[in-house]
């Protein structure tokens, strides 16, 4: 593999006799994962169910490799939400930050949305989760995924961490730093993170990250986790990075977390002025573990200021609007997504606990979408389908996975099908995947046309 040779000598001279192991590991195949989404599906479920060939990941607890020549990302279960595909290493960072249901989380730095969707899943859709990407593009993916996933208590923004610090003084429970970084840990996988590397890049995402995490820490309250994590190996953005910040927040501290016995310590022999406690944060090395090179420390901040008041949010609904939600729901749903209830424009959401009020931000996503009015009728959105289960639709249309009426679906074709009229929850082997009306004997395709499968 064609690495920059100024990285080359750079490992070498950090790695000293374990340089050979960490090269040779540049000529095995990527590892490969999926992590099974326990907001629609359990542990067990899946397996029984599972179609591809899998090995358990020994340090996540819903994690799984599978082999490069398989292919979950094509399969109706992925668009299910039943798992979500990330690098292994990637992983260990949800499971570290150790998310509680009913906390207040800032993803800050979250698409595309693997970290986001395991901290969800963690949470077990109790409490509020805020998932951030200042790319507006980038954001769209991480909301798309968030919806793919079944998650009902995000809220997907578009902001800079300057703008966020402004609106959340102390807010929230716990922080993820999921840093833009030198991408050195994805080498093996990432061609492009190989042609954009320099060392002049190394310290302009070590200057981006000390500034992202100066308006991470003032979001947190007293007693809260900042969990920061790179995919890159130069101590400048690891060690040095959290040294740094450790001397200008005195009020922070390093955790010591259980880690899986892979894992290496980090390494205060590498930067100047190592922060006491730096060898609790954690590295993962691609030749000591199947996965990625990752850095990840967890800090707690042992006291601040209390924060102040903040607006939350007010349901917002036009009493016509809330009429035609209802007849819906009456006709269609046996348990209607809780939250409180607000309209922007046609479109209908329920927001998470806690939600604050969110004028002036960029918002793609304020929670649950549930639907659009169009005219004095409501329809559904995609959305609401996958957060939905079998049992909380009156009308369930399942097709197996296995079957040509589900890739007939999937490519957005009609159905024949016979039944009452109304609005089915399609499902395939059980776990809703879309909607479909019936009319006639006819089921009318709502798979969003964007996600439609071609060919
Ligand atoms: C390592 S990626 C995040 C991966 C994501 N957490 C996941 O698990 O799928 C870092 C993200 O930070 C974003 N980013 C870049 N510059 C940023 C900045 N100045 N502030 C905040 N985020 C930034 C990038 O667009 C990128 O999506």
């Amino acid at each position: 593999m064609n690495l920059p040779q100024t990285f080359q000598e750079k490992m070498k001279n950090l790695l000293q006799e374990e340089y050979d192991a960490f090269i040779r590991s540049y000529e095995e195949e990527k590892n490969q994962g999926l992590r099974i989404n326990t907001l629609k599906i359990s542990i067990d479920e899946f397996l029984q169910m599972n179609p591809f060939t899998t090995e358990k990941i020994p340090w996540v607890k819903e994690g799984y490799f599978y082999p490069g020549n398989e292919r979950p990302g094509k399969h109706p279960y992925h668009e299910a939400g039943l798992y979500y595909i990330q690098e292994p290493s990637a992983m260990a960072v949800g499971e570290l930050a150790d998310p509680r249901p009913g906390e207040r989380i800032l993803d800050l730095c979250a698409a595309p949305g693997g970290k986001t969707t395991h901290l969800a899943s963690e949470m077990r859709g109790e409490g509020l989760l805020v998932s951030n990407e200042i790319h507006p593009q980038r954001a769209k993916i991480l909301s798309q995924n968030v919806e793919r996933m079944g998650i009902q208590n995000a809220i997907v923004v578009n902001e800079t961490p300057e703008r966020l610090a402004v609106r959340f003084p102390g807010f929230f429970d716990r922080i993820l730093v999921d840093a833009p970084c030198s991408g050195e840990g994805m080498f093996r996988k990432d061609e492009e993170a190989r042609l954009h590397w320099s060392p002049e890049n190394v310290a302009l995402c070590a200057r981006r990250q000390d500034e992202i995490l100066d308006h991470a820490q003032s979001m947190l309250k007293p007693g809260g986790r900042l969990v920061y994590s790179t995919c890159t190996f130069s101590p400048e953005e690891n060690e040095g990075t959290i040294s740094r910040f450790l001397e200008k927040y005195p009020n922070f501290e390093i955790e010591q977390v259980e880690v899986y016995e892979g894992f290496s310590p980090g390494r205060a022999d590498w930067v100047e002025k190592a922060a006491p406690g730096i060898e609790k944060t954690i590295r993962i090395w691609p030749h000591l573990v199947k996965g990625e090179g990752h850095y990840i420390a967890v800090l707690k901040k042992v006291d601040g200021d209390e924060a102040p008041r903040i607006k939350y949010a007010k349901s917002k609904l036009d009493p016509k609007m809330l009429k035609a939600y209802q007849q819906f729901a009456g006709e269609t749903l046996n348990r209607t997504p809780s939250g409180n209830f607000i309209a922007f424009h046609d479109q209908l959401y329920a927001l998470p606990e806690e939600a604050p009020a969110l004028d002036q931000l960029k918002v793609l996503r304020p929670g649950l979408h549930l639907g659009t009015f169009k005219k004095n009728r409501f329809e559904p959105s995609h959305a609401l389908a996958l957060a939905l289960s079998g049992e909380d639709a009156k009308n369930v249309w399942n097709l197996p996975a296995d079957s040509e009426e589900i890739l007939a679906y999937l490519k957005g074709e009609t159905l024949q099908a016979g039944g009452p009229k109304g609005w089915y929850l399609m499902t395939v082997d059980g776990y809703s995947i879309g909607w479909g009306k019936l009319a006639g004997n006819v089921m009318k395709n709502h798979y969003p046309k964007g996600l439609r499968w071609m060919g």
